[in-house]
C-alpha cells in the first residue's frame, strides 16, 4: 500500500489552558476527498488551520501533522519552509474570498503572484497560463478578468479566483473550508461542482469542511464528524450516511437535506 499523503495523529489545539481541540487522528491518501462536518463551533476549522500552520496567535497545536515527501512534523516547521508547502503542495479555500483576496492588486496579478513564487512556470509563459486559469475555473472574459479587481467581482467570481489561486501549482492537497457558505444559494452548487472538476484535473485530494452533511455527503468518500473539538465519528460517507452510530451525526442527518444532493 502507498503511504498517505497527510497523517494527522493525536492534533490538539489549545487557548493557553483551554482545550479546544483534541485527540484528531486522519490520514488522506492520494486523490482522497475526506470531509469534516459537525455544528458551528465544532472544532472543524481550528483542525485545518493547525493542518496549514495558520492557527492565530495565541492558539497552540499538538500532535503531528505529516505529509508525504515533507521530511519534517509541519507542525514543526519553519514559517519559510512551511511558506513553501503552501500554495505549492497544499491549497487552501476559505469561506470569505475577499479576506483571502488582495483588493489592491489585479487577478491577474494575484494568480500570477502563485507561480512566481514558487517557481513553477516559466516568468515568460505566466501570462498565457493565468489566461488559461481563469478560463478554466469558469471566469467569463478571462482578457477583461485578469485587469479587474477582487471589488469588480461577484462573490462567486471570487471565489473562482481563489479556486484558480488554490490550484494553480497543482496541489497534492486542497483545503477547503465552508467555500460556499457565503455565496448565494444559485451560485452555491456551480462552485461545489467547479471544486470536484478541477481537483480531479490536477489529482488533488480534498479536505471539505462544512456543517452541511448534504454537501459534504456529495463531494466526499469518506466522512469524519466533530463534536465539541473531538472526532465522534468516521467512516465511508455510505457508512455514516446509512448507518450513523453517534447521537451528533443522527442529528445532523435529520438537519441535511439529502434529498436534493444525495447521489449527485
Ligand atoms: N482564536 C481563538 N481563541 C479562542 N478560542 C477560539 C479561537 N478561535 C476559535 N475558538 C473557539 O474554538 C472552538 C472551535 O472553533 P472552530 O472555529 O474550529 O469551530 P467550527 O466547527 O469551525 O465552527 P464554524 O462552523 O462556526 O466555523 C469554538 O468554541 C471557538 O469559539
Amino acid at each position: 500500500m502507498t503511504a498517505p499523503l497527510l497523517t494527522v495523529a493525536g492534533l490538539g489545539v489549545a487557548a493557553g489552558r483551554d482545550t479546544l481541540v483534541r485527540e484528531v487522528d486522519l490520514e488522506i491518501a492520494r486523490n482522497e476527498r475526506v470531509g469534516i462536518i459537525g455544528a458551528s463551533g465544532s472544532g472543524k476549522t481550528l483542525t485545518c488551520l493547525a493542518l496549514a500552520g495558520l492557527l492565530p496567535d495565541g492558539l497552540t497545536a499538538t500532535g503531528s501533522v505529516r505529509m508525504a515527501g515533507v521530511d519534517a512534523d509541519l507542525l514543526h516547521l519553519s514559517e519559510r519552509r512551511l511558506a513553501a508547502v503552501r500554495g505549492l503542495r497544499v491549497g487552501m479555500v476559505f469561506q470569505e474570498p475577499m479576506t483571502a483576496l488582495n483588493p489592491t492588486m489585479t487577478v491577474g496579478r494575484q494568480v500570477a503572484e502563485v507561480m512566481l513564487r514558487h517557481r513553477t512556470v516559466p516568468r515568460r509563459q505566466v501570462r498565457g497560463r493565468v489566461l488559461e486559469l481563469l478560463a478554466e475555473t469558469g471566469l467569463p472574459d478571462p482578457d477583461r478578468m485578469v485587469r479587474s479587481y477582487p471589488h469588480q467581482l461577484s462573490g462567486g467570481q471570487r471565489q473562482r479566483v481563489v479556486l484558480a489561486i488554490a490550484l494553480a501549482n497543482a496541489p497534492d492537497l486542497l483545503i477547503c473550508d465552508e467555500p460556499t457558505t457565503a455565496l448565494d444559494v444559485t451560485v452555491q452548487a456551480r462552485v461545489l461542482e467547479l471544486i470536484s472538476s478541477r481537483s480531479a484535473a490536477v489529482d488533488a485530494a480534498v479536505l471539505f469542511i462544512s456543517h452541511d452533511l448534504a454537501v459534504v455527503a456529495s463531494l466526499c468518500d469518506r466522512i469524519l464528524v466533530m463534536f465539541d473539538g473531538r472526532v465522534v465519528e468516521a467512516g465511508s460517507t455510505v457508512q455514516v450516511l446509512t448507518a450513523p452510530q453517534h447521537e451528533h451525526t443522527k442529528q445532523l442527518l435529520a438537519d441535511a437535506d439529502l434529498t436534493v444532493r444525495e447521489g449527485s
